[in-house]
């Protein structure tokens, strides 16, 4: 990070947008490019066309002696001033609609090419997410993840995307006018650059270098205020009985309040820019009057200097304030850079729809399984194996860390073994028939993953054409359908945040319901740890018992034996390694 932090604002901006851009998309960008140029030169074009035209307009005299006005008069054959001017003012009006009408049109095409970069950095950033391998998700906070793909894509398009096409067409303006001082009087040039560079130094510097500060900090704060949101939610029934909500809305409210000191203090910066120049132009004014004075002696130069020097601040001054502008506001956001880059390297786990197929008629078996967290000194899974035909029911035991999710995590490939592997009728388990292996295989988790929507869209996780006879059939399998037949809207029935409106057994079993909506022939199921009441329990046995009737090769991760009456065997895990196999008669016998 702090490397990457000294690297030059403009290369690093320009390379992460380009990351970004297909070809053509570049060529679009160019063409926006060089729109904004243009309109740059008709806005310039526009107010200098002012002076001239007034002046000439307001006196026949000058009609006449200007070969461009001149050569208009004649050559349409006005036939009195009054007519010429009342010609000369409908052109300039028509020249101001279009062009307001052009510049409006150049800002359009901008903003919509920034929109739709928009959503493909967030598309981008979604599958980064979403493709991680999961021991690094898993260490990710849901605050910083709505951050780096919601916040963070809005925070690069307005402080660094905009800010480039801002910044490069400033330097081409300013770059057109500095040649056409050179060109004109290479000592008032000198002497320009003198003062401006001294400015755009005093300005740029001591703001640039805070603007990146404030940017880290933001970008840290903005994580904590999501987070005390999402507590407040969660936690909502705990807090209040606890007496905490005090302390709660004290962190959200002291995380804000330094953020808006922070912007206020940014925008602060923001200005100070402008009013050095300011001060820095009339500085110029005074050298210039000394230059004219002193060194060409002649002080009617002097007021014609002073002209030139003012045109040219009029319109130079306002674009190196722009430029310093976007400079800063492209380097507050350096870390939004480094938040889009972060994981770049990592290898993304995608499942592609057209991978190799996965044929399960035979069995499963786990070949010499082993598997370490990363940093951890024992290995959680060691060296296991043993066979499962299909149909069978397994059940697994074992006490607390044993490591009977993570094998089944394995199993699931959310965690991919360091040695060993997984075979199914043979074929060992790999990223290239993951699809295949994720149709043919359900879960159901230990606490039930519930959106706060329907319960229809809840087992078929907001299939847009669900196939009811599925559901009706997930529903039965599951027991589910009489509770949910009872309800006066059926399956339409809101089930609240994380199913608040459900009692445990009901949210377990909407969760088995989707396991079993999808067609797969084999389940995992990671029975509840927490205490269940009989009720409960029985509602769930009543569902295991029903689908262990069917030919769906089962895998029950149990706490309560009650669970495992209808398993073929049972294993039980202890450090990773099988230390018992017997049938749940010699289970209960032995216990
Ligand atoms: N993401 C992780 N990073 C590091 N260690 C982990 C991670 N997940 C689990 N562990 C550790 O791995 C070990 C096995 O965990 P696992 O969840 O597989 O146990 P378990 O037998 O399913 O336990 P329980 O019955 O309590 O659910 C535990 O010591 C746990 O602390």
């Amino acid at each position: 990070m702090k490397d990457f932090l000294q690297k030059g604002i403009i290369g690093v901006s320009l390379k992460s947008v380009f990351f970004y851009l297909s070809s053509k998309e570049k060529k679009k960008a160019s063409f926006i490019f060089i729109l904004l140029i243009s309109s740059s030169l008709v806005e310039i074009f526009g107010i200098a066309s002012l002076v001239p035209v007034i002046l000439t307009a307001s006196d026949p005299n000058k009609v006449k002696e200007s070969w461009f006005f001149g050569s208009i008069y004649d050559y349409i054959g006005f036939e009195s001033h009054q007519k010429f001017v009342l010609f000369i003012c409908a052109t300039l009006v028509i020249f101001f609609i279009i062009k307001n009408a052009f510049v409006l049109m150049v800002n359009l095409v901008q903003v919509k090419f920034t929109e739709k970069l928009a959503v493909k950095i967030v598309d981008s950033q979604y599958d980064k997410y979403q493709y991680l391998p999961y021991d690094m998700f898993s260490r990710l906070e849901t605050s910083s993840l709505v951050n780096n793909i919601l916040a963070v894509p809005v925070a690069f398009v307005n402080g660094v995307i905009r800010q480039l096409f801002l910044f490069f067409s400033e330097v081409f303006i300013i770059v057109i006018v500095i040649l056409g001082m050179i060109l004109y009087n290479p000592g008032l040039f000198l002497i320009t650059m003198i003062v401006i560079f001294p400015a755009i130094a005093l300005s740029y510097l001591p703001v640039r270098s805070m603007a990146q500060k404030i940017g880290a900090r933001i970008d840290v704060l903005r994580p904590i205020s999501y987070t005390s949101l999402a507590n407040l939610f969660a936690g909502m029934v705990e807090i209040k009985i606890a007496g905490k909500q005090k302390r709660f809305k004290k962190i959200l409210i002291d995380g804000e309040s330094e953020i808006q000191s922070l912007e206020a203090k940014s925008y602060m910066f923001s200005l100070l820019p402008g009013r050095i120049i300011e001060i820095i132009a009339i500085l110029a004014i005074v050298i210039i009057f000394i230059y004219s004075v002193v060194v060409e002696k002649n002080d009617n130069s002097f007021i014609l200097n002073i002209g030139i020097f003012a045109a040219v601040a009029y319109r130079v001054m306002p674009s190196i304030n722009r430029l310093i502008t976007s400079s800063v506001a492209m380097k507050q956001h350096i870390t939004v850079i480094y938040n889009l880059e972060k994981y770049r390297g990592i290898n993304l786990i995608r499942i592609e729809e057209n991978n190799d197929s996965i044929n399960f008629n035979d069995g499963i078996e786990f070949k010499n399984i082993s598997f370490s967290f990363q940093g951890m000194d024992s290995p959680v899974i060691n060296n296991l194996s043993f066979k499962v035909k299909k149909g069978e029911k397994i059940g697994i035991i074992g006490s607390s860390g044993s490591g009977k999710t993570t094998l089944m995590n394995i199993l699931l490939r959310i965690f991919e073994e360091q040695s060993g592997s997984i075979l199914v009728d043979g074929v060992s388990l790999n990223s290239n028939n993951i699809a295949a292996w994720y149709k043919t295989i359900g879960y159901v988790k230990q606490n039930t993953f519930l959106m706060a929507d329907t319960i229809l869209n809840n087992i078929t996780l907001r299939d847009s054409n669900p196939d009811l006879k599925q559901v009706d059939y997930a529903m039965d399998q599951a027991s589910i359908q009489e509770f949910v037949e009872s309800l006066p809207i059926g399956a339409d029935t809101h089930i609240g945040e994380s199913g608040a409106f459900l009692s445990g057994g009901q949210r377990q079993r909407i969760g088995i319901a989707r396991a079993l909506y999808k067609d797969m022939q084999i389940l995992v199921m990671d029975e509840a740890t927490s205490a269940l009441d009989s009720k409960t329990e029985q509602e769930i046995s009543e569902a295991i018992k029903k689908i262990s009737n069917s030919n769906i090769t089962m895998f029950i991760i149990a706490h309560r034996f009650s669970a495992l009456q209808n398993c073929d065997r049972i294993l039980e895990l202890d450090k990773g390694v099988i230390v018992r196999e017997c049938s749940y008669e010699q289970l209960m016998a032995d216990n």
